[in-house]
């Protein structure tokens, strides 16, 4: 049964809901999917690509890369044919001079501009406001050591940015890892683009501690779909085999998003369940994946297969509190802050000061939003912990979402406790545009 949630351009209202069952089929991973679109332009040949994700995120990348004159096609909804523009040395794209507007894609604006600063050609990049205060100093600093022209058009150490053709030397570089693991990720994945004998000198060593490593892991594995290894030290250094291009798999399938996942198994765990989800399953490429350790340590009961998982409550209905480290699961440990609100004391989630530099400082509006039902939460540099409230949550709390998709989504849960109103849901469109109607099939008062 569908509930009425009210809902205009400006909010949307969340009746109190008791009971979440159901199963829904998960949108394509955001992750994967711009990681195979860039290695597809890269590759020589064409890649078909099925179960992409249609987002904004997504588009940003099929806009970039079709502005720099890589063919692509939409075969269909959800599938497209690129032609990629590799196999040749130098690499170059067919346009060499372009304007490129990224949003607020994280994983579209670093990895473009590692590779447009190899390329020989004159670009512009720019995104959202938001986007011109999240850092790219780390990864501007390591293509720098390597001879790119980059300046920065607004304030140093942020985007917009400006790249201009530059004689590129193959050397040895250093990259801090402590900020985003997005800059490594970058950076690994221009590797192949350096003629065979350059990229024998070519290293890349990480300073400070890496964070969010399951992404360096998906960038390595999907690297390896494309016919490229990356040999590793530990964590802190990597560099490639010799003679390796990237070549076109031929047909490649993206997962369900995992991130995306944390929303429904959360609300499974939260509201008698069963919810499956289905596109991902036990073998995924994915870190989000061990959100569901996380709800099992809380309680929850959680069953996988190949293509599916499924999450239900504890048999007390009450989840319990936890203690974790959550530096491997950033995008879903925000889940949790929200699941905290129905555990049976205060929950502290650490390591977690990237979330301070994502689509808004999250640490910071989670703490704000999650006090309007009554909780305590304490805001620490780099950890949150929560409290939630004695007498059940505040009804009726106006949730602000700050143009941050995973702040609409996660604060959907709350209606578990009472009815709650979710302002501009409209910023879901960056991962999970039909995110509310998904719910509302798996919800009932
Ligand atoms: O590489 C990726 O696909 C991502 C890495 C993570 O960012 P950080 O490495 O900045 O934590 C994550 O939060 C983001 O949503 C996606
Ligand atoms: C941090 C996120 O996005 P981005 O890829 O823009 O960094 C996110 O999706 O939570």
């Amino acid at each position: 049964m569908k509930i009425s949630a009210r809902r205009d351009l400006k909010f949307i209202d969340l009746p109190a809901i008791r009971v979440a069952t159901g199963a829904v089929r998960l949108p394509g991973s955001k992750s994967i999917s711009n990681r195979i679109l860039l290695l597809a332009a890269l590759a020589d040949g064409p890649t078909e690509i099925c179960d992409l994700l249609a987002s904004d995120d997504t588009e940003r990348m099929l806009d970039a890369l079709e502005t720099l004159g890589v063919p692509i096609v939409q075969v269909s909804k959800d599938h497209y044919r690129v032609q990629g523009v590799g196999g040749q040395s130098p690499l170059s794209f067919p346009v060499g001079e372009a304007n490129l507007f990224l949003g607020n894609a994280g994983t579209v604006f670093r990895p473009l501009t590692a590779v447009l600063a190899l390329v020989q050609g004159h670009y512009r990049l720019s995104g959202v406001p938001r986007m011109h205060e999240r850092p790219i100093a780390d990864l501007v600093d390591a293509l720098r050591q390597l001879g790119a022209d980059i300046t920065y058009l607004g304030k140093e150490g942020f985007p917009p940015l400006q790249i201009k053709p530059a004689p590129i030397r193959a050397k040895e570089i250093t990259v801090k890892g402590d900020v985003s693991s997005q800059f490594l990720t970058s950076l690994l994945m221009v590797l192949p683009l350096f003629p065979p004998a350059a990229a024998e000198a070519m290293a890349i060593t990480v300073t400070g501690e890496l964070i969010s490593r399951p992404y360096i892991e998906l960038t390595l594995a999907l690297m390896a779909r494309f016919g490229v290894q990356v040999e590793r030290e530990e964590w802190r250094r990597f560099r490639l085999r010799a003679d390796q291009c990237y070549r076109s798999p031929g047909k490649v399938f993206v997962e369900g998003d995992a991130s995306s996942a944390s929303y429904f198994l959360a609300a499974g765990a939260i509201g008698t369940g069963p919810v499956r989800v289905e596109g991902i399953g036990r073998n995924s490429l994915q870190g989000d994946i061990r959100f569901a350790e996380a709800l099992k340590e809380m309680g929850a009961h959680i069953r996988s297969g190949d293509n599916w998982m499924e999450a239900s409550a504890p048999e007390s209905g009450i989840l319990r509190a936890i203690n974790l480290d959550c530096n491997h699961i950033p995008d879903a440990a925000m889940t949790l802050a929200v699941a905290a609100l129905f555990a049976d004391g205060a929950t502290t989630l650490r390591n977690i000061a990237s979330w301070r530099v994502k689509e808004t400082d999250r640490l910071a509006a989670m703490a704000n939003e999650l006090r309007k039902f009554g909780a305590a939460v304490e805001e620490g540099a780099d950890f949150l912990r929560i409290t939630p409230p004695a007498g059940g949550l505040a009804a009726n709390a106006v949730i602000d979402t700050y143009d941050d998709h995973r702040m609409a989504m996660c604060f959907s849960l709350a209606s578990f406790g009472a009815p709650v109103r979710i302002n501009e849901p409209d910023c879901v469109t960056k991962t999970f545009p039909d995110y509310f109607e998904k719910f509302s099939t798996l919800v009932r008062t």
